[in-house]
């Protein structure tokens, strides 16, 4: 195993395993598994030493640089995805290679932003379908899973209209509201003189904002059971997720009888599918008839044709495609704004000057916000330094590309990672810092470059459909939670918690963000 993944592997990824209630039996079973697949993949990928030697000497991607071992081994990157720092471990190798490294015998990562437009415009280039297929939630497709381009844009087209920004303002008061309470929940916590836990509010404020705005679920001041289980499956879930991915044998009603937290996290999935499915008919008997706008996402949903199926979708599909909005919905805007609460604690200067331009704004309505230069600079650097979809959103070439004099023929699968190219030093120097004025410097054409280089929704057919709302969410959180509280990181806080973990979505490590609150 190359020196740059064993470093990954070290004694301390054992014990902190251990220390967040991994068993030796609950790692054995799952590396078991995923050491046979390789053994597998690797044996299917090297049947002679023919096949070999063409593999390292005349494959068209033979002069790709990349670590020897990739040449031949199409599970190279697979122990950093299983201990979580995929994204990181490129980065490593990016340095070492250049801007395009072969990490597969058949596959590339490239870091040159300047070819994200190229790779992931219309007809550049196709989802990856073991990746995209390995992320159903229900046994179905659903919009972020389709691969088949019609298939795909007739089941966009049914939700467009729910995320448009005209459809994200009539919901305003829905966002906000759930801001408030967000504030009122930190405030509150301030004032009993503890710590209070970021991590879990901000989960419960993005989940409570996708209820709302899916289901016209309301919560008030008090988390309930509904949000708190399902935060807890949903986060549970990406576990099994991410297992049933790696080891593609490895079916749900196996996984469930695993013991340990694996077996565990496989029934957490079965729990969220559950609690959806409640939503959906609660939704059907009590909300559907009143929504004659269909401002509730589920809406459109329900009563939509979708025309590449030429019908309206089945009760199991509908559960799939509202599993997936409810993911890519929560956790993403979650962390974004976890982080962007975490920079800021950890800079009073930074946060100072945010609150008095908050506070010098007329209001806090949407239209109110979106004006306001540093509160975007800041929303800005938070999604260059810590895009939430930080890993790689696997291609395969429909047209031949050349990126740095190498030609990839079709049928090559390439992939970008916003952490890579967000951290490109030629177009953000000091990268690793947190530094919001980076964007309102005066040189235009350098603006522009630093523009075209942040992708944190993507770029292309596939594109974050969901980007208007989780806008709207960070202003109107933002824009609350600073106006008011000032934040500070508790003393008990590590660096290591804050940490990035890959599971395609960021996760801090630690799972935890203690701030000291004041009132102010
Ligand atoms: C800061 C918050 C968010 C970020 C950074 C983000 C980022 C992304 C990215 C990078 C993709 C492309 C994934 C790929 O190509 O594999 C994506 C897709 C998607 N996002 Fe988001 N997202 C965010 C919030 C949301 C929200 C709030 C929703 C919905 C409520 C949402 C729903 C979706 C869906 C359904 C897709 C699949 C779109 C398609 O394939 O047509 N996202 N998101």
């Amino acid at each position: 195993m190359p020196l740059i993944q064993l470093k990954f592997w070290s004694a301390n990824s054992y014990h902190d395993l251990k220390d967040n209630g991994f068993s030796l039996l609950v790692l054995a079973v799952p590396g078991f598994l995923v050491a046979v697949f390789l053994l597998k993949r690797f044996w299917a990928e090297n049947r002679s030493a023919e096949q070999t030697f063409y593999n390292v000497y005349f494959h068209p991607l033979a002069k790709v640089p990349g670590p020897c071992f990739a040449k031949v081994n199409g599970s190279y990157m697979a122990p950093a995805q299983a201990m979580l720092c995929r994204a990181q471990t490129l980065l490593e190798l990016h340095k070492r290679y250049g801007s395009v490294v072969r990490i597969g015998p058949g596959e590339v990562s490239i870091s040159d932003w300047k070819t994200y437009r190229e790779i992931y415009s219309h007809g550049a280039s196709t989802k990856q379908k073991d990746f995209y297929e390995a992320t159903r939630l229900a046994g179905h497709d659903n919009v972020f899973t389709m691969i088949h381009k019609d298939a795909h844009a007739s089941r966009r087209k049914i939700q467009e209209k729910s995320y448009s920004q005209q459809n994200i303002l009539t919901n305003e008061s829905l966002i906000a509201d759930k801001a408030e309470i967000l504030t009122r929940r930190m405030a509150k916590g301030s004032q009993h003189g503890h710590s209070v836990d970021a991590f879990r509010l901000v989960g419960l404020f993005s989940l409570e904002v996708i209820l709302a705005c899916a289901y016209n679920r309301q919560h008030g001041d008090e988390p309930t059971d509904e949000c708190t289980t399902l935060l807890t499956a949903m986060d549970a879930s990406a576990v099994a997720i991410i297992t049933s991915a790696a080891v593609p044998g490895l079916k749900r009603s196996v996984g469930r009888r695993l013991p340990g937290s694996i077996g565990k996290a496989f029934r957490q999935w079965d729990s969220w599918q559950k609690i959806t499915t409640n939503l959906l008919d609660t939704f059907q008997q009590h909300e559907l008839a009143q929504d004659k706008t269909g401002r509730f996402m589920t809406t459109p949903l329900l009563l939509s044709v979708d025309k590449h199926l030429g019908r309206k979708l089945k009760r199991d599909e509908l559960i799939e495609e509202l599993m997936g909005l409810t993911f890519a919905g929560s956790g993403t805007t979650s962390t974004t704004l976890t982080y962007l609460l975490y920079a800021l604690a950890k800079d009073s200067d930074r946060q100072e000057r945010l609150r008095e331009e908050l506070r010098s704004s007329a209001g806090d309505s949407l239209n109110e916000l979106q004006p306001l230069p540093y509160l975007n600079a800041v929303i800005k650097e938070t999604l260059r330094l810590y895009p939430t979809i930080m890993s790689t959103l696997p291609r395969v070439l429909n047209k031949p590309l050349v990126v740095d004099k190498h030609l990839l023929p079709v049928g090559t699968s390439v992939g970008m990672q916003n952490y890579v190219h967000h951290r490109d030093p030629n177009l953000y120097p000091q990268p690793d810092e947190f530094c919001p004025e980076r964007w309102l410097m005066d040189d235009a054409v350098k603006l522009k470059d630093m523009d075209a280089g942040l992708t944190p929704f993507s770029l292309g057919p596939y594109n974050c459909i969901g980007q208007n709302l989780a806008r709207a969410e960070l202003y109107l959180a933002v824009g609350r939670v600073f106006r008011g509280l000032k934040l500070t990181l508790n003393a008990t806080m590590k660096d290591s918690d804050m940490e990035l973990e890959d599971r395609f979505n960021i996760a801090p490590r630690g799972r935890r963000l203690l701030f000291d609150v004041k009132i102010v």
